[in-house]
């Protein structure tokens, strides 16, 4: 027991101990790691990890056991696998590694800063009142005789590598498109459709599933499906159930259920305002720039 005490004093408390002085970037530092430690928590109770580190807590307190009691073998055996332990655990987690970059990315508050290669694409953004209508009539329509719909309406993050997954469309949005689209028993009904601006681009996409747990267990892949895609994008989907007629939307990782059109539409205003602000700061970086050459 005495070593126990020992081996907790060296390693733990004199680690704990405070520091003499404490300047700005330790405030810094500790708030950082804080935020990643947060999230990485908020990461492993979401995703299959969280059973995983259940096993990983049962090696570190064996380790600890280990090198308490001094069993040198062990020790030696756990210190050799650990490497190899750690590029298996990022070979089994690549997806959800990947996930949670793509995350990173599509979070990071200096990529805005970086988004002029965007810029033109802002030029031909016009996600018109018109587009929002038929969205929400199409969807609610679609509700109400109980079709199943899975609708990706794109924001900045392109969805390309969904849309390849499908078959092209190109066609302007209206609802009957849409309705036609998700009709039971056409080659096209199966999957989502991809909206850009004003749109459709493709059918039949594949979109990729979302492993959170704290989703209601009833709800089976095409609620999952919408939820995946909002984790890895921007985009917001709108899902029609086929089972209850209700139609729910899918932003930020987030389900939205049973919304009534109103709410939806409110969503859909949002994210169009958000375009126009885009685009109005395009326009007049443009305007500053053709002034000031003109009075150069
Ligand atoms: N990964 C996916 N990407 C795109 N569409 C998908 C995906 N998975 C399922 N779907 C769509 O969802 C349909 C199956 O829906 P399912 O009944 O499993 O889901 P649900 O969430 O219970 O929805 P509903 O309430 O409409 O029954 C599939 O036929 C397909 O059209």
């Amino acid at each position: 027991m005495e070593a126990f005490w020992n081996w907790i004093r060296i390693h733990v408390v004199s680690w704990l101990a405070p520091p003499k002085t404490i300047e700005i970037i330790d405030i810094v530092q500790v708030l950082l790691i804080a935020y990643f430690v947060y999230h990485l928590i908020l990461w492993v109770k979401n995703t299959r990890a969280y059973t995983l580190l259940k096993g990983i807590l049962f090696i570190v307190a064996f380790v600890v056991v280990a090198n308490v009691l001094n069993m040198d073998v062990i020790v030696w055996l756990l210190g050799n696998l650990s490497v190899a332990a750690i590029t298996a655990v990022v070979i089994i987690f690549q997806p959800e590694l990947r996930k949670v970059l793509e995350q990173m990315g599509h979070k990071n508050p200096l990529s805005s800063l970086f988004s002029l290669s965007r810029v033109s694409e802002v030029a031909n953004m016009r996600f018109s009142d018109q587009t929002i209508n038929e969205l929400v009539r199409a969807s609610f329509e679609m509700g109400e005789v109980k079709t199943g719909a899975l609708i990706v309406v794109e924001r900045e993050v392109r969805l390309e590598e969904y849309e390849k997954t499908g078959i092209p469309v190109d066609a302007i949005l209206t609802g009957q498109l849409l309705i036609n689209i998700f009709e039971h028993n056409t080659p096209l009904h199966d999957g989502a459709v991809i909206v850009r601006n004003n749109r459709v681009m493709a059918a039949t996409c594949y979109l990729p599933l979302s492993d959170n747990m704290e989703l209601n267990k009833k709800l089976g892949t095409r609620h999952r499906a919408g939820v995946g895609i909002s984790e890895v994008s921007d985009s917001l989907t709108i899902i029609v159930s086929e089972e209850t007629g209700n139609v729910s939307y899918a932003m930020e990782g987030e389900l939205h259920t049973a919304v009534t059109p109103s709410e939806l539409r409110e969503q859909l205003h949002k994210i169009q305002k958000l375009y126009q602000m885009d685009y109005t700061r395009f326009r007049r970086k443009g305007r500053d720039k053709r002034e000031n050459k003109s009075a150069q």
